[in-house]
């Protein structure tokens, strides 16, 4: 039998036959647009005070990512206060404002401090005709005065239309076009409503990757849960930045989770999102903006989910503790989290217990770690058990087997959230 120790695909395996052109792939090459602190307080129960507002800039930026775009300084007084204070910081993200095409918002922006507008503008029929109300020519006219007026004040900016997928491309190519010959930054492709699929998403910048030579940022939003997928889809066709905010939150069901995203990218290159990011704050991170939105952190979130290095079917149980790689594709170390192997229930098999016997210092034969098992899968059956019953039967059954009571092992444990305690990190990495 060949183990592999290697976390990439498995030579010969389909993701591993899955070339995208590495001529357009910028899936090893990308930058972070991260919008908590814009799109992220459009979520439902979003209010940050500055000085929340400061924190949270100061953790994503000791991340590392690459800009942070805030909300339109023409939104509220205390937005452009705000914009102008977490300008002044100096951050080495870049401090970027998103604002609409529109003069007035332009002229508020530059004079914040920041170091880009992020200027965009409905062009899908629906919102020419129910947002706006302007044609494309209008449209075209407004985007080469706003555009042309923050160039003149040498600041990046960067143009998008709102529902590109739901745009004519015609129109699309058009206005990326001319505004790529006046010299902006980026041009953006936002998917508003989450209507796009990965396939579209890949067609539709790979076509723009081939009109403008400027470089294209990507937002998604998640209402039919493509959001991680169609950035990733977006890099690989050629994109060059993504907008992401910490949980996705955002407008209705929001966007590409900052750590989704993160995953996602580890996993097609680990070196180089390592390189850049201190992953082991996504998890304090995410905390803070779920204290601040006062929600819960979702128990099958990326990386810092409750369960998401959690192994629990024996098969699994049994491959993980020979070899970690067999069942996950993210380290859970890597992130400053640790692996967990549940055995207080039905699905749990010998191997699993068996390990469980060595941590606990416990001498059974193989036939009897099986017998064992066969009573913790019955008790099971009525109700699991945490890990502090199993251990008891474990002991009496042990005691029972050799005559004495051997019960002066101890193995670390810590208290999960949900009240259940869990083997400390050595006794589970089962390497
Ligand atoms: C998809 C997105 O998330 S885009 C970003 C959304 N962000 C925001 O809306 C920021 C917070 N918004 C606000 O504080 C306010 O909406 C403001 C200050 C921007 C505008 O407020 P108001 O002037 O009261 O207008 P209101 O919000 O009712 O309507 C939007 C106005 O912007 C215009 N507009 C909408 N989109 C754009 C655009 N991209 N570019 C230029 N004008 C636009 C509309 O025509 C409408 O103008 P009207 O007053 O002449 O009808
Ligand atoms: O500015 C952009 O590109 C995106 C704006 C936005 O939040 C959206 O269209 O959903
Ligand atoms: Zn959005």
């Amino acid at each position: 039998m060949t183990v592999s120790t290697s976390r990439g695909p498995a030579p010969g395996s389909i993701a591993a036959q899955y070339q995208p052109s590495e001529f357009l792939s910028r899936v090893r090459n990308f930058s972070i647009i991260e919008s908590t602190l814009r799109e992220g307080e459009q979520f439902a129960n979003a209010f940050f005070d500055t000085a929340k507002k400061i924190e949270i800039a100061k953790a994503l930026d000791e991340f590392g990512v690459e800009y942070l775009e805030l909300t339109s300084p023409a939104a509220s007084e205390q937005s452009r206060i705000d914009c102008t204070e977490i300008a002044k910081l100096g951050l080495k993200a870049k401090i970027l404002t998103h604002t609409r095409c529109h003069m007035d918002d332009a002229r508020i922006a530059v004079e914040t401090g920041v170091d880009g507008l992020d200027v965009v503008i409905g062009t899908s029929s629906l919102l020419r005709e129910f947002s706006h109300g302007k044609d494309m020519d209008y449209i075209t006219k407004q985007a080469t005065e706003v555009i042309t007026f923050i160039k003149s004040k040498g600041l990046e900016v960067r143009f998008s239309t709102e529902d590109s997928f739901r745009s004519d491309l015609v129109d699309l190519l058009s206005i990326y076009k001319a505004v790529d010959k006046l010299g902006v930054n980026r041009v953006g492709i936002a998917d508003t409503v989450g209507c796009a699929t990965p396939t579209q998403v890949y067609e539709l910048v790979r076509t723009l990757r081939g009109v403008v030579s400027c470089d294209i940022e990507c937002h998604f939003h998640n209402d039919t849960g493509c959001a991680i997928a169609n950035a990733h889809a977006a890099l690989e066709a050629g994109a060059t930045h993504i907008d992401t905010s910490v949980l996705g939150i955002g407008e209705r069901n929001g966007i590409s989770p900052l750590g989704g995203f993160v995953a996602r990218m580890y996993a097609t290159d680990r070196e180089y999102v390592m390189s850049k990011y201190k992953l082991h704050m996504l998890r304090d991170i995410e905390n803070l903006i779920a204290d601040a939105v006062e929600v819960q952190v979702p128990f099958n979130n990326y990386i810092t989910g409750y369960c998401a290095f959690t192994h629990k079917a024996g098969i699994h149980a049994k491959a993980i503790l020979n070899n970690p790689s067999t069942y996950e594709i993210l380290k859970p170390e890597d992130f400053g989290m640790t692996r967990y192997v549940s055995i207080g229930h039905r699905l749990t098999g010998w191997n699993a217990v068996k390990n469980r016997v060595q941590q606990l210092g416990l001498t059974l034969t193989d036939d009897q770690v099986k017998q064992v098992t066969a009573k913790i899968k019955a008790l099971a059956d009525i109700r699991p058990r945490n890990i502090d019953a199993v251990d008891q039967l474990l002991r009496e059954f042990h005691a029972e087997v050799h005559g004495s009571n051997n019960d002066d092992s101890q193995v670390p444990k810590k208290r999960m959230a949900n009240g259940d305690t869990k083997e400390a990190d050595a006794a589970v990495n089962g390497q």
